[in-house]
């Protein structure tokens, strides 16, 4: 069954209220399926049409030429496959025809769905076609595919009933139908899309408007802001970002939205799918760069299709999907010209400045100075706000190593110094303190001390998120659970691994809890160093032996390096 079969030329899938009214009550005796972020973001689109022609979830037929040809059964041009993945059990117990209500994750009632086909797809035929490879180790996007989409599809029709709700940004979320209406009253024809998920400087509006006067266009910013977690700064940040962005351009000719795309990063193939989304939201026209849609654009790790490809389908296809490709012409600064050029255009002796994201990010980190021919103060200020300078993010000291090695000693004298010091809260996570409370219920099994470590881990990275200081201190055997604790608190702020790499025999002769005693006499089962392992950090900031010094000479080793790292000064 072709999903154009029945195609729906209505501006949204929401039905009537007066018919939502009636598709609650029958939504109540109905197989319902919760959808995840990504599932929410396509529904979302479908619903508001920001997906149009496609009125519901593709069926096989839809579904296979998508992958050979970028279209549809009937030859309409459509690049991404669009189904509803749901797991082997719910596959089983969905029948042709029957209807099923679709809930965001609180069981809010979106949609429902009249199923058309269930089937099982050839996920490795759907990576090499849409992504063009099935090493999930080469691509993020089959990765996801693998290990994210659930193994079955359905297809078929949805009725909406609201659209996901959303807190953030309201103002901003612009369906297709109001962006087109607005388009209209403005008076602008010609648009310009813009898909973004990147902060924006200058070379961005420089850029952008250079672009928009060669075709006479005005501009519709659009950033992605798909699947990002509610608590992410990030997202807030780079909306806010974008706020003050769009202040710097002339009166009337520039306009934000931000859509919930979950991008797929599939290249050339991505690229016309965003085209074509722009299009239905009322662009005439779509920037499109040499590398959009590549899982590794803008990071130091080579591209994985081919520079231009992306421009070249986008243009290819301009004839049949009614929006034009624009190139993205990247510019740079010339400092003797105290302009952006084209980079083009930079002559033989001129020299172009750029400070790369990387570098953005250390100049905020260390609180210096970020030039005004790159940003604008306002964006600036937005971006100092959300990304502190280390002297004021917060940071956990996560100190490792046997019982007895000297951890709890050294947090505690910490303490005490962060406490005279008393520009930040302090909060201690002592092993034997969480054990009594946050961890009364389990053991010393590996799966019970990873638990224990990586719920020290998740209260610490709160603390670290609100710029407060958390001193860990448990023996921490296993690297996977403090690898987990780094990656989850380097998100938020300083990690600072510390290895209290005091040998087993200075440990066991301190025996201040007699622990070792009683693992000698076999009283005590896996202790351990004794009768269970410790498995030493692979990279830890410090490695501190207390054989040899004083607590207080430990101690003046970590402030020295959190001082030299400029988390206190
Ligand atoms: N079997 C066994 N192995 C190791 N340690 C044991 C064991 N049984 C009890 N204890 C006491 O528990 C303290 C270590 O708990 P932790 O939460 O830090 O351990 S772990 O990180 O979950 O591995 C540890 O305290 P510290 O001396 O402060 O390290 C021990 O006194
Ligand atoms: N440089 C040092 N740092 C920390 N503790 C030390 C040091 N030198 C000697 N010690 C002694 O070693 C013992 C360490 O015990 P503790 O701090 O409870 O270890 P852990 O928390 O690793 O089990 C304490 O009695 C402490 O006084």
């Amino acid at each position: 069954m072709s999903t154009l079969s029945s195609i729906d030329y209505s501006e949204s899938l929401i039905v009537h209220f007066r018919r939502a009214e009636l598709l609650r009550d029958e939504a109540v005796g109905l197989v319902s399926l919760d959808l995840n972020s990504r599932q929410l973001c396509d529904l979302e689109l479908l619903l508001h049409r920001g997906f149009y022609p496609l009125s519901g979830y593709l069926n096989q037929d839809d579904y296979l030429q998508v992958l050979e040809t970028m279209r549809l059964a009937d030859g309409t041009v459509w690049p991404m496959p669009i189904c509803l993945d749901v797991n082997v059990d719910v596959a089983a117990s969905l029948q042709p025809g029957q209807r099923v209500a679709l809930n965001d994750q609180e069981g809010f009632l979106l949609a429902i769905l009249t199923v058309g086909e269930v089937w099982h797809p050839d996920r490795e035929h759907e990576a090499e076609a849409v992504y063009g490879t099935t090493n999930p180790d080469l691509h993020p996007g089959v990765k996801n595919l693998y290990q994210k989409t659930a193994e079955w599809y359905v297809g078929g029709q949805v009725e909406g009933v609201s659209l996901p709700i959303h807190y953030d940004f309201r103002n901003l979320r612009l369906t297709p139908a109001e962006t087109h209406r607005r388009f209209t009253q403005y008076g602008w024809r010609r648009v310009l899309g813009f898909h973004t998920r990147e902060y924006l400087h200058c070379a961005h509006r420089e850029m952008v408007l250079a672009a928009a006067r060669e075709i006479n266009a005005s501009i519709f910013i659009h950033p992605a802001a798909g699947l990002d977690h509610p608590g992410n700064r990030d997202h807030y940040t780079l909306v806010q970002c974008y706020q003050e962005f769009i202040t710097h351009f002339p009166a009337n000719m520039i306009l934000l939205g931000i859509v919930s795309l979950a991008d797929r990063f599939a290249g050339p193939r991505e690229a016309l799918w965003h085209a074509m989304i722009r299009k239905n939201f009322g662009c005439s026209h779509f920037m499109v760069a040499k590398d959009h849609g590549d899982p590794f654009a803008g990071s130091d790790q080579p591209l994985f299709y081919p520079q231009g490809a992306a421009q070249q389908l986008v243009a290819r296809m301009a004839g049949e999907t009614g929006i034009a490709m624009v190139p993205e012409r990247a510019m740079g600064y010339v400092e003797e010209k105290a302009q952006y050029v084209f980079l083009e255009n930079v002559g033989e002796h001129e020299s172009v400045k750029t400070i790369t994201s990387q570098e953005l990010k250390r100049r905020l980190e260390w609180g210096l100075e970020i030039p005004e021919w790159y940003s604008y103060q306002n964006v600036i200020q937005a971006l100092r706000r959300a990304f502190p300078p280390r002297s004021r993010q917060g940071f956990t000291v996560f100190l490792t190593g046997l019982s007895g090695s000297g951890k709890s000693t050294i947090a505690k004298v910490l303490m005490v110094r962060f406490m005279e010091m008393g520009n930040r809260p302090v909060t201690l996570l002592d092993g034997d303190i969480v054990r009594k409370n946050l961890s009364s219920e389990l053991n010393f099994s590996e799966a019970h001390r990873n638990l224990n470590v990586t719920r020290i881990g998740f209260v610490a990275s709160e603390i670290t998120k609100n710029g407060g200081i958390a001193l860990c201190a448990p023996i921490a055997p296993y690297e996977a659970s403090r690898a987990a604790n780094r990656e989850l608190i380097s998100r938020y702020g300083g990690y600072i691994e510390v290895y209290v790499s005091t040998p087993l025999e200075v440990c066991e002769q301190r025996d201040r809890k007699g622990l070792y005693a009683k693992a000698r006499k076999g009283l005590v089962k896996g202790v351990t160093g004794i009768s269970d392992p410790y498995v030493p950090p692979v990279n830890p900031e410090l490695t501190i032996d207390t054989s040899t010094m004083t607590p207080a000479e430990a101690v003046q080793e970590i402030l020295l390096y959190l001082e030299e790292q400029g988390y206190i000064s």
